[in-house]
């Protein structure tokens, strides 16, 4: 295997372990926009949206990520409350 296709092989195991939390964490969305339903409350909440944001940048052991992990998180929420409507 080339070098190339080992670095491969490691993003494709990756985006398989993303790919099935994206579906764990759309899953919960989803009840929690049943519930939001339920109890008349707006989709969007923008207090979490920032508490969000601010967790998962601390997570990061690389600060170069910053930004592009707040507008990853940007548009997870974004599809999130898509599929809340
Ligand atoms: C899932 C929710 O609904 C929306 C989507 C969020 C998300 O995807 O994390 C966060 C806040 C809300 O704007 C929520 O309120 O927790």
């Amino acid at each position: 295997m080339s070098e190339l296709e080992e670095y491969r092989e490691k993003i494709n195991e990756i985006d398989y372990k993303i790919v099935h939390l994206f579906e764990k964490r759309m899953n919960f969305v989803r009840k929690i926009g049943d519930y939001k339903k339920k109890h008349n409350l707006p989709v969007l909440d923008p207090e979490r949206e920032k508490e969000v944001i601010k967790k998962n940048i601390s997570y990061l052991k690389n600060e170069e990520y910053e930004c592009m992990v707040e507008e990853f998180f940007k548009k997870i929420m974004e599809l999130s409350k898509r599929l809340e409507k």
